[in-house]
């Protein structure tokens, strides 16, 4: 592949074409900036440049700043990996060239980008251009100038949304406001440009520097309100994250003191926060998430995708119609299977309701969700499973019952037809025993709600054949999941891993410590709700079924609570009957149940494991920590065992599966940070205290002592890994 360069081409009409190349975005790695600075130079010297025009190559104007630049910085912890570029190359090389620069920008200018159009005098854009300042959500604030000039040309109400949700506009809603001055069909837009440029030099249009503009800046205490809003809201989307309120500070600055201003401050901020640990999270997650589509064998052996036109779906309970919802709003037509009339009517009315709420919560518009209703078709039985490319079986935990649909299957569908079970915890070899298919039966595990949560892991045993895994993947990201490929074992990747986390709750609980305390210091770290609401919204007959697999596959380290029995031999049934830890009422937040207090006692007489019978005396950190170290621990486990292909593949699936906060990069990126030498040695003490349940894996051990990280590849352990992929 060429490497990334910038080329100028000049024109009879004396405009020079100062193209971005570098594939696939065209992102702004060093040698584009300084290529840019000396095409920009060139151009300025030459007297047959009346003018320029700045595109990008390949249809895509540019996804931004390099973000590799900052994963070196944070390797090196060298900051000036980082270049100088909003004042050197975006004031003084573009915006204050004595030549007119015009951005032609196609496909996207996100981030760095963006800035550098902004910097220009005029931006024409094709149809259906990406617009946006994303930086926030990795964790930094747009450093290339963008927290001024966006303001400066959209207002500040406008910049600021799309800066603190870091969520791009259409070009189309960019002319609108402001930010675009033309929108011309895609094969138009050099020449356009090139015009425009002219027209600029000669005065015909206005040569225009946003950084000098005020007209869209209201006056002062309007600004401040408008900050002070902005401030309020910072605080509810990010509690835990610095780059809001510095984006805020930023932006002020500007307003108070003058654009140039708000150009250092920005720079010097932008530079301070490269090297937060927020950042360290979010640019770690922003590569996870793109690896686990790269799986070695499987992506990189020349296969080619097969099209998965129809897919039949057994079993309409929740998961089931979720997963049934999933295909159909994205053009997949689905067969849904069930046993009788009453069960199928339940589950087409289940998906009904599914695509109304996306039609409700503005995810779908009304023409689509019809359409999508009607590329389900019910079915009592199998004869419209002829045709289709993949089965997902999302019936209830029984193996035998499994084992019959799986050799039924077999037999009925087409010998392509991907044979995959929605099973969250049985082993797919003993689901497809039945079978000689082994080669195509996979596990394509679903998150509840299905249709909304983004993470689909595949599962594959030694027998699934790459194509199949190629083909789940494909599809998977056609109805707009995230597939991780795992190993088969007892609850796979996320359920295996976490399953401590809500073991260790209970058992700190009986040891004494408040339900409601754990339950709000998980959502301080960052979880959308700590274990008990969590128990409370999946109802407790999951955690006893979870809980007994768990304890069957893992029996050195469970601990077996009597509180779930006891809660629902009071009539609790979590969010489900509106009783649980919390009271549910309608309208209202869950608000802790005062009268769950004399069960958890009863709770704790019969596990009698408290230290002298007395409540433990434990600080904030050590709840947490408490709770997540044994995560970790498992965490470990699964690594050791191959269970994911890299560390990162469990990082994102401990984010879009378990909601784990992205900005501390996933479970195990957090751990390094944390120390794996602190998270062993605590366990071992608790283990010390407690029991078994804290034992420290060896995995554990041998990292912490060796002073490897848990995210290191295999062959820097001494023991090596067992693979199961
Ligand atoms: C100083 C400045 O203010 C700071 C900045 O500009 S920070 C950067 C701001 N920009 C962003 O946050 C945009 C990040 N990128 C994206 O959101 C998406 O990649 C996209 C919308 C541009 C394209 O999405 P999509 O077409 O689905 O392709 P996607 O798989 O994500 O990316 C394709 C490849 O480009 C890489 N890439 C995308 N944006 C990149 C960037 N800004 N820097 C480096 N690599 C980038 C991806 O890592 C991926 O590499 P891979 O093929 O080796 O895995």
């Amino acid at each position: 592949m060429a490497k990334p360069h910038v080329t100028m081409e000049v024109g009879n009409d004396g405009v020079a074409v100062v193209t971005l190349i570098n594939p696939p975005v065209n992102a702004l790695a060093i040698p584009i900036i300084s290529g840019l600075k000396e095409k920009f130079d060139e151009a300025t010297r030459r007297n047959d440049v009346k003018a320029i025009v700045l595109t990008g190559k390949g249809g895509r104007f540019s996804g931004g700043f390099d973000i590799n630049v900052f994963q070196k910085v944070h390797a090196t912890g060298d900051i000036s990996h980082v270049p100088d570029v909003s004042i050197e190359l975006v004031i003084n090389t573009i915006e204050d060239c004595k030549k007119p620069v015009v951005a032609a920008v196609e496909g996207l200018a996100l981030g760095g980008g963006l800035e550098l159009a902004m910097g220009c005098h005029a931006r024409i854009a094709a149809p259906k251009t990406q617009l946006g300042l994303p930086e926030l959500s990795l964790g930094v604030i747009p450093g290339f100038g963008g927290t001024q000039r966006l303001p400066r040309l959209l207002g500040l109400t406008k910049a600021i949304e799309i800066m603190l949700l870091s969520k791009p506009i259409m070009s189309e809603e960019g002319k609108k406001l402001g930010l675009i001055d033309a929108i011309v069909p895609s094969q138009e837009l050099l020449k356009v440009s090139r015009q425009w440029a002219l027209d600029i030099s000669e005065r015909r249009k206005p040569w225009l520097r946003s950084l000098h503009r005020t007209d869209k800046i209201g006056s002062l205490s309007e600004s401040r309100d408008v900050l002070k809003a902005a401030r309020q809201q910072a605080k509810k989307i990010a509690p835990n994250m610095p780059q809001h309120q510095a984006c805020l500070d930023v932006i002020e600055e500007g307003i108070i003191h003058g654009g140039y201003n708000g150009v250092l401050k920005e720079a010097k901020v932008f530079k301070e926060l490269v090297l937060t640990e927020t950042a360290k999270g979010l640019v770690h997650i922003f590569f996870a998430q793109r690896m686990t589509s790269k799986i070695p064998n499987v992506t990189d052996v020349g296969l080619k995708p097969r099209h998965i036109k129809k897919v039949a779906v057994i079993g309409g309970g929740l998961m089931g119609s979720g997963i049934a919802t999933a295909f159909i709003v994205n053009n997949i037509h689905v067969v849904l299977k069930e046993i009788n009339s009453e069960y199928l009517q339940k589950g087409t009315k289940t998906i009904e309701a599914n695509v109304r709420s996306l039609v409700t919560r503005g995810k779908l518009t009304r023409d689509k969700a019809d359409k999508a209703l009607s590329m389900l078709k019910g079915a009592l039985d199998y004869s419209d499973f002829k045709d289709v490319d993949m089965v997902i079986e999302a019936v209830i935990e029984s193996v035998p019952l499994k084992q019959k649909i799986f050799s039924e299957i077999e037999k009925i569908c087409p010998p392509h037809c991907i044979l995959a079970t929605n099973t969250s915890t049985i082993d797919l070899n003993l689901v497809g025993e039945k079978t000689s298919s082994q080669d195509r039966i996979i596990g394509a595990h679903f998150f509840s709600p299905a249709h909304i949560m983004p993470l689909l892991e595949i599962v594959r045993t030694e027998k699934t054949s790459a194509q199949a895994i190629l083909d789940l993947m494909t599809v998977g990201k056609t109805i707009k999941k995230a597939p991780v490929v795992v190993g088969n074992c007892t609850g796979f990747a996320v359920n295996r891993a976490f399953f401590p986390y809500a073991q260790s709750a209970q058992l700190l609980v009986h040891l004494g410590v408040d339900v409601f305390r754990i339950d709000r210091l998980i959502s301080s770290f960052g979880l959308p709700m700590g274990p008990f609401q969590l128990q409370d919204l999946s109802g407790y007959g999951v955690a006893v079924a979870v809980g007994k697999e768990f304890a069957n596959a893992f029996p050195d380290r469970t601990f077996q609570t009597p509180l779930v029995d006891l809660l629902i031999k009071n009539g609790r049934n979590g969010k489900n009957n509106g009783k649980g830890y919390y009271i549910y009422e309608k309208g209202s937040r869950p608000r802790p149940d005062p009268s769950v207090l004399p069960i958890i006692e009863e709770s704790r007489r019969l596990a009698n494991i408290m230290p002298n019978g007395k409540p433990i005396n434990i600080t904030d950190k050590e709840i947490v920590e408490m709770i997540l170290f044994p995560v970790v621990n498992e965490a470990c486990r699964v690594l050791d065992e191959g269970v994911v292909v890299r560390a990162s593949d469990l990082d994102t699936a401990s984010v879009l599966g378990m909601s784990f906060p992205s900005y501390r990069g996933g479970i195990v990126f957090w751990a390094d940070l944390v120390g794996p030498k602190h998270v062993y040695d605590s366990l071992k003490k608790w283990s010390q205290r407690f029991g078994n349940f804290y034992k420290p894996s060896k995995f554990l051990e041998e990292r912490a002592t060796g002073g490897i990280p848990l995210s290191a590849p295999a062959s820097s352990s001494s023991s090596g890994s067992r693979s199961r992929m």
